[in-house]
């Protein structure tokens, strides 16, 4: 890691066309920083100055993780507001850091480096960036926090029944600031949903530093505001109920593992009995979740996003010159209390979604705002390949798709697939959590609706 340490004389912010917190130097040099940047403001015990944490991007890789950069020295604990124009106005804002009142703070904090998530940079942007970020935001209780790093895919699961669920049960405060994809949190969520929660229950707060592929979640809460890969979160004491879904599968559905070559049982629902899992992205069949599931192979990994656009295409071009697969169930919409089934019994897309991104640039539900719990329907039915490529490039256009004609777009409360012995070829009845794989039986189903429990808190940035 490199540092700089600079001598700081009073801070003046630019906040014209773009806010920018502008340091005067003592050696008469100015130091700009762009607000998007900063991690966290940090006064001394004095009050007197301040040390600055903010990272640096690399230009010539934009999808690098960015670096950590750490200013100190005496600032005003002040800023100046300049519009533009030509009669400036200047207002004051005060800078300040609510990491103190963090590093006293009595939350048991647990960091997850996900190894194997997106391109395995976990652990070293926890070396790179979280740590020092740590040390100056946590100058006390930063050597106290628990280090976890996975070792399978069961590390966070495991991790999650032994040690965070007993301990959020008794009311203990958690943190887990998880460096991983959208399937580290989905292993939290059913963990931490995996028993009945007694009435002491307190929701673990939990930071997302996007270290995926997708970082669906951690994208549709951040979109267009601080762009520091999450860090900023780390300095905040703001948090908010992550809406969550539960998906409930008729008896015999399998969870799919180890690139489908074994499959488990899923948990079962304490009341129902039927099997249960809860996401906090997406619930999807058709062509979503084949893709996804298609994907999802060491060798489709190495391609990063990419991966899922190769299995687009492979799907919806067969080798075979036929058309793409015309994927048949009976689906019901929830609205309210009342049930109400569509007309079409084909499908080529079905996904119901708790979340605006899917990827960084993939608006699948517009409509959605961070943390709403609003579950949306996003369906389109049997199409040729061009067809089903232009509707989804609208959506890397802000999420144009559910303008089209040939798209259902929706509010909903729940959705229902039922197979009815339509499908014979079991790889045609995958259904996607989040991710995760269940392959349902032939005449089985999987309904999808809101969880009311609140599970999990997210801390979110502090503008
Ligand atoms: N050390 C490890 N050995 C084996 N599997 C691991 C290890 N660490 C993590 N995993 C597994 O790798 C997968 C990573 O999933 P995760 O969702 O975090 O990343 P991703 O799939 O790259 O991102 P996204 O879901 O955001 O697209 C999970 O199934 C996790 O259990």
């Amino acid at each position: 890691m490199e540092t700089v340490t600079t001598k700081l004389v009073p801070i003046t912010s630019d906040l014209a066309a773009k806010e920018q917190i502008r340091f005067k130097r003592d050696d008469g040099d100015e130091q700009t920083i762009d607000h998007q940047d900063v991690v966290g403001v940090v006064p001394t015990s004095d009050m007197l100055s301040a040390h600055v944490v903010y990272v640096e991007h690399d230009e010539k890789d934009t999808a690098a993780p960015p670096q950590i950069r750490i200013t100190s020295g005496i600032t005003s604990r002040t800023t100046s507001r300049t519009t533009s124009g030509t009669t400036s106005r200047t207002t004051s804002r005060t800078i300040h850091g609510d990491a103190p009142s963090l590093d006293t703070s009595d939350t048991e904090t647990h960091i997850i480096l996900s190894s194997g998530s997106g391109s395995n940079l976990a652990i070293n942007f926890f070396e790179d960036a979280v740590k020092p970020a740590l040390a100056v935001l946590f100058p006390k209780s930063h050597k106290g926090f628990h280090i976890h790093q996975t070792q399978s895919t069961e590390t966070i699961l495991n991790l999650t029944n032994s040690v965070f669920f007993p301990k959020a049960d008794k009311g203990s405060l958690l943190r887990i600031i998880l460096l991983s994809g959208d399937g580290g949190i989905i292993d939290l969520i059913n963990g931490l949903l995996a028993k009945p929660a007694s009435s002491d229950y307190k929701a673990p707060q939990v930071v997302l530093l996007p270290l995926g592929t997708a970082n669906a979640l951690y994208h549709s809460i951040n979109a267009g505001k601080d762009n520091t890969w999450g860090l900023r979160a780390l300095a905040s004491n703001a948090h908010k109920p992550l809406p969550v879904f539960a998906a409930t599968f008729s008896e015999g559905a399998r969870l799919l593992v180890d690139e489908a070559r074994r499959e488990e049982e899923l948990p079962k629902d304490h009341k129902s009995q039927y099997p249960i899992l809860h996401g906090a992205v997406v619930g999807s069949w058709g062509m979503h979740a084949s893709l996804v599931a298609d994907s999802d192979t060491v060798e489709y990994r190495k391609f990063g996003l990419e991966r899922f656009k190769m299995a687009a295409k492979e799907a919806l071009y067969p080798a075979s010159g036929s058309p793409p697969h015309a994927y048949k169930a009976k689906i019901s919409i929830l609205k309210g209390d009342t049930w109400a089934p569509l007309e079409e019994e084909e499908h080529m897309y079905v996904l119901a979604s708790m979340v605006s991104n899917i990827e960084k640039t993939f608006t699948i539900s517009p409509s959605s705002k961070p943390l709403d719990a609003n579950l949306h329907l996003v369906r389109f039915g049997p199409t040729s390949g061009d067809e089903a490529m232009r509707i989804m490039g609208l959506a890397y256009q802000g999420g144009k798709h559910v303008d089209d004609p040939a798209v259902l777009y929706e509010s909903i409360d729940g959705v229902k697939i039922e197979f009815q012995a339509k499908e014979e070829d079991p790889r045609w009845r995958r259904i996607c959590i989040d991710g995760k794989i269940v392959r349902v039986e032939k005449d089985g189903w999987v309904e999808i609706r809101k969880e009311e429990r609140r599970v999990l808190d997210v801390v979110v940035a502090q503008v």
